[in-house]
């Protein structure tokens, strides 16, 4: 039998010291509020966005959300994007990605403050945690994996651990969190040889791909720790991973569901990222309040 990493009871854990953050930070006259900016309505953006207000209720966190339409111009979202990006009541930012294809990103992420960027898309975060300077925000979700593997006892030193996906928000920071916690990491894509080889010498496998029950049981050793990062919208709209879940879970000694899995954690880190905002901009001159 395989113990299932519930991310529940992750986020449980992790609840009652985030409301007394939030409570230390509104005894201090700080009001500590996210925005999120969703452009169109992409059923996985709106998954985020439930669960990130549900969240953000429950730690008592402001949760704004700006909802472009999504034929918005470059020059149009710029300028909702620098209202947020300036407002000093607005401590953390959480953009949705992948933005349609008229969006320049690469600026975007340029236009960021860093101190705002609670999803890790500016490059001096990105660069930070590429550094091993655990000061930066890192994207939520590749930071979920490590609270999960955390709770669960999982050691990460030494270890041969397989990601699977080289994403910006998840495949990369992650190796690189990992790597700081001295595993032995490799990188698997779309074009790694062998994919079912890298897999079985894992001792940890994350898979980040986003194909619906990709990684099958013959490619997981024995006794594996699987954490499940996709989140597939199938065509009857209900949510599955990455891993086949099913008949995976049948040989592995841990594995994170989907959903109920790595997704909830992402909005208590989200949360965790904005207190901590709010708590940096409290030390700076002009965003004092109270
Ligand atoms: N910059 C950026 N970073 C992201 O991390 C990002 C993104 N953009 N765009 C959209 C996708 C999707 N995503 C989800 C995260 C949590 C849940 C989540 O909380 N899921 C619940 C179910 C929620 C529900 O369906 O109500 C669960 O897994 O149990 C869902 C989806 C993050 N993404």
């Amino acid at each position: 039998m395989s113990i299932q990493m519930r991310g529940a009871e992750v986020a449980k854990a992790m609840k009652e010291k985030l409301i007394r953050e939030r409570e230390e930070l509104n005894a201090a006259g700080v009001n500590p509020c996210l925005t999120i900016i969703r452009v169109g309505a992409k059923e996985n953006d709106l998954a985020y966005e439930r669960g990130a207000k549900k969240r953000m209720e429950m730690i008592g966190i402001e949760c704004r959300i700006a909802e472009l339409p999504e034929d918005i111009s470059q020059e149009e979202f710029e300028d909702a994007f620098c209202k947020i990006n300036k407002d000093p009541e607005v401590h953390g930012i959480l953009l949705f990605q992948p933005l349609p294809e008229q969006l320049d990103v690469e600026k975007i992420r340029q236009m960021i403050d860093p101190a705002k960027d609670m999803d890790g898309m500016s490059p001096v975060n990105l660069a930070k945690i590429f550094e091993g300077d655990r000061t930066a925000y890192a994207p939520c979700t590749s930071e979920a994996v490590m609270h999960i593997m955390n709770h669960y006892g999982i050691e990460l030193q030494g270890k041969r651990v397989t990601v699977i996906g080289r994403s910006m928000v998840v495949g990369k920071p992650l190796s690189m969190l990992m790597l700081g916690q001295n595993a032995t990491v490799t990188i698997c894509h779309s074009r790694t040889k062998d994919l079912a080889d890298r897999c079985r010498e894992a001792e940890i496998i994350v898979a980040a791909i986003g194909r619906a029950n990709h990684i099958t049981a013959d490619m997981i050793a024995e006794g594996a720790v699987v954490a499940d990062v996709g989140i597939n919208v199938l065509e009857d709209g209900t949510l599955c991973g990455d891993v086949d879940y099913e008949n995976v879970r049948e040989k592995v000694s841990h594995i994170t569901p989907v959903p109920g899995g790595v997704g909830n954690v992402t909005t208590s880190v989200l949360a965790s990222h904005v207190l901590r905002a709010a708590r940096t901009g409290q030390n700076e001159p002009g965003q004092r309040r109270g």
